[in-house]
C-alpha cells in the first residue's frame, strides 16, 4: 500500500486474467465517487485485451500495456493509485483484499481449485507490483458474489466432516460479472437490485449460469472449481465423476488390476477435464464463433446439395458442439426457473458467446418458449452490433423479458474500488 495519501481522483487500473484472455482497463475515479449511486463513479480512459496464446510473456508482464500508457496516452505510471486484480478463487475471502504476503499465499494455496486462473492472476500481480511499486494491488474475487448460496445448495452429498475440513463445497465463479450485470440490468429497468430475480448466463471461454433471487446468488452452475456445470472452450463441464477413471486405458483397468492405475493422478484427471475437453475437444477449435460459422455453412450445404455419409460425419461435429452446449444451458435455465418459482424479471445473455451469437440466443430461447420466454427476432439479429450495456432481445413486454448485457468485470472492480472510502484515505 502506498504510504502517500491517495488522490481522490487518482487512476485505477483493472486487470482481468481469465482462462483465455487478459483484459485491462484504466479508469479515473470521479470526484463524486462518495455518492451512493454506483453510476458514473469512474471514467474509462483506456481498455485493451490480449489473447493468452498471443505471447506467453504478454501474460506475465504488464510491460506492453504500461508502455502503451506512457507512449500513446501520456499518462504517467505514477498517477495509478490502485491496481485491481480479478482473482477467480477466493476461498473464504469474501471482501476485496490488499495484496501482501499473507493474502498472496492464501490465493496461491487455492491455485489447485482454479488451475486455469489463480496462478496466472498471481503472476500478473507480481509484474504489476514490480512495474507500479507505489500503487496498491487489490484482489477482487469471483467467488464473493456467491457467498449467499444457501447451505443445502452449496453442499455436496459427501461426508460432512471431510467436506468442512477440506472446504469441499460449491463456491461458484464469474461473480464480478454477475455483480456487474445485476447492477446494469437494475439501472436499465429502473428497479432496485434487491428486488430483482434474474437468470443470467455468462457464456465465454468459461461458461456458467446464475440464478439471482432478490439481488443475491441463489444457485450457480460451477462448483468447487470452475470445471463443473456448463462445458467451456477446453473444459468438460459436468460429467459423471467416475468418467475420468475410465478415460485412459490405464485408468480403465482399475477394476481388473489396481496396480496399473497408480500413476493416474488427480492432476492428470484435472488436466484432461480442464484443458483437453470442451468444444475444442469436440471440434478442434476453442472459438465458439467458428463453431457457429461452420455449423451454418454445413447446414446451407445440406439444404442445397445431397450429402453423403462421409461428409455428414466430418461436418456433424459443429452441430454436435452447438447442440450439446444449448442442451446444457437449457437444462440449467429450466432448473433455475423452478428455483425462482417462475418469478423471473429477465433472462440475460452475456459473455463473448452470449453477447455475440444471435444463433445461440435464438436456440436457447426457442427451447424456453414453453415457460414464457420469447425472442424478438429482429432485435436479436441486430443486438450484437448495437451500442449499450443492456439490450432488449425479447418479445413480451409484460413478462420475462430476454436481455443481452455486455458484461464488464474490470468496470465492476473499478467501481467497487472507487466507492470503497477505506482505499482512498
Ligand atoms: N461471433 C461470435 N459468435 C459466437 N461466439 C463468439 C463470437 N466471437 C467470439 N466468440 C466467443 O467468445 C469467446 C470470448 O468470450 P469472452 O467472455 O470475451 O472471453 P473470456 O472467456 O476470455 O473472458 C471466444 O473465445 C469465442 O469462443
Ligand atoms: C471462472 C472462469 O471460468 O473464468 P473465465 O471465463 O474468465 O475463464
Ligand atoms: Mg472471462
Amino acid at each position: 500500500m502506498s504510504e502517500h495519501r491517495a488522490p481522490k481522483d487518482g487512476l485505477i487500473l483493472a486487470v482481468n486474467a481469465g482462462s483465455a484472455s487478459l483484459k485491462i482497463s484504466l479508469y479515473r475515479r470521479a470526484e463524486k465517487s462518495s455518492s451512493t449511486s454506483r453510476h458514473g463513479v469512474v471514467e474509462l480512459l483506456l481498455t485493451g485485451r490480449e489473447a493468452k496464446n498471443v505471447s506467453a510473456e504478454g501474460i506475465k508482464d504488464h510491460a506492453y500495456f504500461l508502455n502503451h500508457l506512457k507512449n500513446e496516452s501520456k499518462i504517467a505510471k505514477g498517477s495509478i493509485v490502485h491496481v485491481c486484480h480479478r482473482v477467480v478463487h477466493g476461498g473464504d475471502y469474501y471482501e476485496p483484499v490488499i495484496i501482501d504476503s499473507e493474502s498472496y499465499h492464501y490465493i496461491e494455496n487455492l491455485s489447485d481449485l482454479a488451475p486455469l486462473h489463480n496462478g496466472a492472476a498471481l503472476s500478473v500481480m507480481k509484474s504489476a507490483i514490480e512495474a507500479l511499486p507505489k500503487a496498491s494491488s487489490i484482489a477482487y474475487f469471483d467467488t464473493s458474489f456467491h457467498r449467499s448460496l444457501p447451505l443445502h445448495i452449496a453442499s455436496y452429498a459427501i461426508n460432512t466432516e471431510v467436506a468442512q475440513k477440506r472446504g469441499l463445497k460449491k463456491y461458484g465463479f464469474h461473480g464480478l460479472s454477475y455483480a456487474y450485470i445485476l447492477g446494469a440490468v437494475g439501472y436499465y429497468l429502473q428497479k432496485d437490485t434487491s428486488s430483482l430475480n434474474l437468470i443470467v448466463m455468462h457464456l465465454g471461454s468459461g461458461a456458467s449460469i446464475c440464478a439471482i433471487r432478490n439481488g443475491r446468488s441463489l444457485d450457480t452452475s460451477m462448483g468447487l472449481t470452475p470445471v463443473s456445470g456448463l462445458p467451456g472452450a477446453t473444459r468438460s463441464g459436468l460429467v459423471d465423476p467416475s468418467l475420468i477413471f475410465h478415460y485412459t486405458n490405464r485408468a480403465g483397468r482399475i477394476t481388473h488390476d489396481p496396480s496399473q492405475a497408480v500413476d493416474v493422478r488427480v492432476t492428470q484427471a484435472e488436466e484432461i477435464l480442464n484443458t483437453e475437453s470442451g468444444w475444442n475437444a469436440l471440434t478442434g477449435t476453442s472459438d465458439f464463433g467458428e463453431v457457429v460459422k461452420h455449423m451454418k455453412e454445413h447446414q446451407q450445404t445440406d439444404a442445397t446439395a445431397g450429402k453423403n455419409v462421409a461428409d455428414w460425419k466430418s461436418d456433424a461435429k459443429w452441430k454436435l458442439a452447438f447442440d450439446l452446449f444449448v442442451d446444457r444451458i437449457v437444462g440449467f435455465v429450466g432448473s433455475y426457473y423452478l428455483r425462482l418459482g417462475g418469478k423471473v424479471d429477465a433472462l440475460v445473455f452475456s459473455g463473448g458467446i452470449g453477447e455475440k451469437s444471435a444463433e445461440l440466443r435464438e436456440a436457447v430461447v426457442r427451447s424456453a418458449e414453453c415457460i414464457g420466454f420469447q425472442l424478438d427476432q429482429a432485435a436479436n439479429a441486430k443486438a450484437s452490433k448495437e451500442e449499450g450495456a443492456v439490450l432488449n432481445v425479447g418479445k413480451r413486454a409484460d413478462f420475462c423479458r430476454v436481455r443481452m448485457c455486455r458484461t464488464d468485470e474490470q468496470l465492476e472492480m473499478a467501481k467497487e474500488s472507487a466507492l470503497a472510502e477505506k482505499f482512498w484515505q
